[in-house]
């Protein structure tokens, strides 16, 4: 038998006996990348890497499911910067407010591109569109028009407008509700139609009847997209796993979904061509066509890439302010003191009969406050991908061009350190000793720096409204009896709640 001394011996005289630099070369890269994973110690300007990483798995086995929630426990050991293997994919992560202020903030567009995760690329057709696209000089042209177009909806006509928009759908909400006759019922369908109606008013300029077929259509392409978008998470990390028949059909339905909901927008594109008025701009579509006749005309700009912008704000867009809904309202029925307290307020000031709108979001300081804590309490993307465009320095660190950098969104807004009892659903939090409301420089469920969220304002537009308008109307309850409903939630594009059922009681 050969004694573990002989063996080394054995290796090292290979090695450091024989004259190849190759081979040498060969051994010192094994040698310190055994070091990086067994130890989890940095090499070179790296930050440092998790230790005792599995062959080709890499962290996962101890990540699971929920990096965002792994990451907040090793951020306690391993500090606020540091290297995981996820799959094939090496990525450096962002743990703290600190960390994310000195990347995304301070470091100006360097963080601007998009790691190329197999779902994103097969969503955006290869990075078309603004939401998973690199930076480069036509994503700035197309970022740009995007953010002026909400511009646009957040002033003078446009915005009244969208102001009456999100009040009708509200409306139409709560009478859907009502004829439940306070049974129990999942809110999610209910809640996507109205805020995908209230996306497709901006980009489109109409809201569609909810028995119109074509709508009806397009909501169950969207519905499929979503639900495909979970099954091919997966290839974000094992992309190989492509051919496996069952994974592939998942990939192959989101391309089919999407051609469907390109091919509906862009019969709207050539009704609006037809109707175009160039003195008044009815939505983005509009503002598009604008731009091809103008002096700002962008080569950027076509009829594919309009399409993928607003299939991606059909999408992402309406997710992320449907959960947010249904997160609030979940909280709701399991907090009935902090229910109460949201309704008494908005008694004081609103009248049952008138509708909401934004202009009452500043007399209505603890319903604001409610709101913000939904969005603190469960973030929509717990994690947000960035790649680094250019090499860039972090802290100590060096961060070559091309790094993946995640930042953990969902431990910034669990703070202890901001967040006092940061596990318990606490409005008063965002109040000030006034009882103004009060938002930390912390809050950062929008994401930060030079890709924050476009639709942000309409966002907190439609959550606080279409909130407020149902806690006017409905009292929320758990079905007598049912099991306590789960909180964790389940992680497919964003952070959704599980299926729950509520009943909405009226209160007039
Ligand atoms: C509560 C609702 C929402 C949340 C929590 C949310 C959150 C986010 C986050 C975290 C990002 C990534 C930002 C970053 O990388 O720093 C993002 C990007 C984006 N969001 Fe939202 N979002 C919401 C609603 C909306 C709505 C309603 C729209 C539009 C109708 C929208 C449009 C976009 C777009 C276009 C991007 C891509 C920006 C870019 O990559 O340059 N979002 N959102």
């Amino acid at each position: 038998m050969i004694q573990p001394k002989t063996l080394t011996a054995r290796i090292t005289e290979r090695v450091f006996m024989t004259p190849e630099p190759a081979s040498l070369v060969l051994f010192l890269a094994t040698f310190l990348l055994m070091v990086r994973y067994l130890t989890g110690r940095s090499i070179g300007k790296m930050p440092p890497c998790l230790p005792n990483a599995w062959p080709i798995l890499g962290h996962l086995p101890s990540i699971g499911l929920r990096a965002d929630l792994a990451f907040t426990k090793l951020g306690k050991k391993y500090g606020d910067i540091f290297q995981a293997q996820l799959g094939t994919w090496n990525v450096v992560v962002l743990n703290s407010y600190q960390a994310l202020k000195e990347g995304y903030i301070d470091g100006g567009d360097a963080y601007n591109d998009r790691p190329h995760f197999y779902s994103y690329q097969l969503f955006s057709d290869g990075g078309k569109g603004t939401a998973f696209a690199d930076d480069s000089p036509a994503f700035r042209k197309k970022r740009q028009f995007m953010v002026k177009v909400f511009h646009h909806f957040g002033s003078g006509k446009a915005y009244q407008q969208l102001d009456t928009n999100i009040a009708e759908e509200a409306r139409k909400l709560v009478e859907v509700s009502k004829g439940l006759e306070g049974k129990p019922f999942d809110l999610q369908p209910y809640v996507t139609v109205t805020t995908l109606n209230i996306i497709c008013s901006m980009v489109f300029g109409k809201l569609h009847d909810y028995h119109d077929e074509g709508f009806a259509r397009v909501m169950k392409n969207l519905d499929n997209v979503t639900m495909n978008m979970i099954n091919v998470g997966v290839l974000n990390v094992f992309p190989f796993l492509r051919h496996i028949p069952a994974i592939n059909s998942s990939a192959r339905e989101i391309v089919e979904n999407k051609r469907k909901i390109m091919s509906f927008v862009n019969d709207i594109i050539e009704e609006h061509r037809a109707t175009y008025d160039p003195d008044h701009t009815r939505d983005l579509v509009d503002a598009y066509l604008k731009t091809q006749s103008g002096e700002g005309r962008s080569e950027f700009l076509t009829d594919e890439e309009l399409a993928h912008m607003a299939v991606e704000l059909m999408v992402s867009g309406n997710d992320a302010s449907s959960y947010a809904l249904q997160w609030g309202i979940l909280f709701m029925a399991l907090h009935p003191e902090i229910q109460e307290k949201v309704q008494r307020e908005i008694d004081d000031v609103i009248d049952p009969n008138t509708n909401v709108s934004i202009s009452l979001r500043q007399h209505l300081p603890y319903t604001h406050a409610t709101t913000l804590e939904i969005l603190r309490y469960r973030p929509l993307a717990p994690i947000n991908g960035r790649k680094t465009k250019r090499p860039v320095k972090l802290r100590n660190y060096e961060l070559p061009a091309d790094t993946i950098v995640l930042t953990n969104v969902w431990n910034i807004l669990h703070d202890p350190e901001t967040w006092s009892e940061p596990e318990t659903f606490n409005p008063a939090r965002f109040l000030d000793s006034e009882g103004q409301v009060f938002v930390p420089p912390q809050f950062k469920p929008f994401g930060a720096g030079r890709r924050i969220c476009t639709g942000q304002q309409v966002a907190k537009q439609m959550l606080f409204t279409i909130f407020t308008t149902l806690m006017q109307h409905f009292t929320f309850k758990l079905p007598e009896g049912a099991p306590a409903p789960d909180t964790e939630g389940t992680v497919g594009m964003m952070l959704g709640p599980k299926p729950f059922q509520v009943c909405a009681i009226p209160r007039h």
